[in-house]
């Protein structure tokens, strides 16, 4: 039977809580003093402190409930189980089977995929080795220097985002390049001042057909082989893809593909064979790490109780400030440098997932769905769009991602960095009154300086960005994303708004190169003869 969200009880106790809540102040909720400590939850490290958002804990008992009334329950069952949870493309999803330990069993029509998954991540490790040691030498029998990865989409986001959030514990005589954009300029800027005989290029595709991965491959070779010769292409390319055929059609020795699933989708692959930059980068003992930290957050969202369970809870309170509060974005905020590419990673994580509007059965739904998500490292953030947070017409609660240790410790930098997270969280919850405002002394332009306060955030803090903190982190959000999709009742695991784009530029290239115009609306037509000449 169809469960219709907006007819269950939870959902119409919920819109009558809100209309109180939606009057409530946070200032008046803190009369509570027990407040912060009963919306605060810690699970493998992470401390997720709820209580600035506008909710008490009614709210949150009444989201639980909804959450069970929309069997949360039986789906996490049911993802780990390796159920059929992307049915428009028929197919399980099993990212939590990637980082599960080589004991676990976790079967897809039949078949255990565990033993598949550790022999993957055998063959990752050992080629890892081989690059970072430089026993793999290239086609003239040099070292390789420089890996640059080519994909896009979850190709890349996570490969990229997962660099970066990692440098301090990456191979430093080593050189990464990330290339995804079909844009020429991103292939040239990544290359123009390497070696191709000291160059390994890693083609990240789950598909092996997308256009921009495919171009940019090509490219690649192109810049290999007219240095190095046709023969140079076995040491210089390997391949991330469940596409066999199409690596080797490439021309890229099946010896130098690393498999993956298609119970993986593409923005839930970073810890797939798709990591692979990431394991020659950071070294497999750490990339070992990270996968530990994805495990014990997929084992703490499996099997801790909805109210303590801290990617639950992340959901219901995107979801009671999207549907309840009205919310239509939502800013991640790392005050932290290495996270600088997070935002971007969570952009495709949480809106190729959830950007969706009609539900699973196929009928327009009729309540909001993802909000859009985006974000800044901190402090950059706050010298750019923090004034519309503060002051602007639209409420946009916000993740604040702090780590209580630096990684690097100079003088009093880091003090400075987390009292400026505290100071905006406490800002926008309190916000700061007209009187306050004239208490000061200030007589002109007082409504200017007027913060109307009452705007909620979540405050995420853990220890220290390590490669396990970095697999809890992302877990954490791929469950809230899946907890939610769930509760939207929409299908998480599909991407078929990308689809009718990438089918027009098809048509629109030959026009562009001079074949006859097809039909076409006036705008179109006249941009591409603009550009015909
Ligand atoms: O890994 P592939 O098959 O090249 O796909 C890249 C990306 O394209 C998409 O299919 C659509 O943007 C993403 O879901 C995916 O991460």
């Amino acid at each position: 039977m169809v469960i219709r969200l907006t007819e269950t009880k939870a959902w119409k106790d919920l819109e009558s809580h809100a209309n109180q809540m939606k009057s409530a102040s946070i200032r008046e909720l803190f009369a509570n003093e027990g407040r912060a400590k009963a919306l605060s939850v810690e699970a493998e490290g992470v401390f997720a402190d709820f209580s600035k958002q506008r909710l008490n804990e009614e709210t949150i008992g009444l989201l639980v409930t909804l959450a069970r009334e929309m069997s949360v329950p039986a789906k996490i069952e049911a993802m780990f189980s390796g159920a059929e949870l992307n049915p428009t493309e028929g197919r399980a999803v099993l990212h939590v089977a990637l980082r599960a330990p080589s004991d676990a069993v976790i079967e897809v029509d039949g078949e255990n995929v565990i033993p598949g998954v550790h022999a993957v991540l055998a063959r990752m490790r050992d080629f890892s080795r081989r690059i970072r040691s430089g026993a793999w030498k290239g086609h003239t029998g040099k070292p390789i220097r420089n890996v640059v990865n080519i994909g896009i989409g979850g190709s890349d986001l996570g490969p990229v985002m997962a660099y970066e959030a990692l440098k301090h514990f990456s191979d430093r005589e080593l050189t990464f390049r990330f290339v995804s954009n079909v844009d020429a300029t991103d292939f040239y800027e990544a290359t123009y001042d390497l070696d191709p005989a000291e160059t390994l290029f890693i083609v990240a595709s789950k598909t092996f057909t997308t256009q921009e991965t495919m171009t940019n491959a090509q490219s690649a070779r192109r810049w290999l082989v007219q240095t190095l010769g046709e023969s140079a292409v076995d040491k210089h390319f390997v391949a991330l893809s469940t596409n066999r055929v199409g690596v080797e059609a490439f021309g890229i020795d099946p010896e130098n593909m690393f498999e993956f699933w298609d119970w993986v989708g593409g923005r839930y692959s970073m810890t797939s064979a798709i990591g692979l930059s990431t394991m020659i980068a950071i070294g497999p003992e750490n990339f070992d790490e990270m996968l530990g930290g994805f495990h014990a957050m997929d084992t703490h969202f499996r099997r801790t109780p909805l109210e303590e369970n801290l990617p639950v809870l992340m959901a219901l309170v995107g979801i009671w400030n999207t549907n309840f509060l009205d919310a239509k974005a939502q800013a991640i905020l790392p005050y932290e440098q290495y996270l600088k590419r997070f935002p971007a990673y969570l952009q495709q994580l949480v809106m190729e997932s959830n950007g969706k509007r009609v539900t699973l059965d196929g009928e327009a739904v009729d309540y909001r769905t993802c909000p859009v998500f985006f974000g800044e490292p901190g402090t950059n953030g706050q010298h750019s769009f923090y004034q519309l947070i503060h002051q602007g017409t639209e409420f946009i609660p916000c993740d604040f991602i702090g780590f209580l240790k630096p990684t690097h410790d100079f003088s009093n930098h880091h003090p400075q960095l987390l009292a400026n997270m505290l100071a905006q969280a406490e800002a926008l919850a309190f916000g700061k009154t007209e009187d306050e405002v004239r208490e000061e002394g200030v007589r002109q332009w007082v409504a200017h300086r007027v913060f109307e306060g009452n705007r909620g955030s979540t405050t995420i803090l853990l220890d220290e960005l390590t490669p396990a903190a970095l697999g809890k982190l992302v877990s954490l959000y791929e469950h809230m994303v899946f907890v939610q999709g769930v509760i939207w009742n929409i299908g998480s695991f599909d991407q078929w708004g990308v689809q009718l784009g990438k089918v027009l530029a098809s048509k629109i290239l030959p026009e562009l190169e001079g074949a006859p115009l097809g039909p076409h609306d006036a705008s179109t037509r006249a941009l591409i003869e603009r550009f015909r000449g």
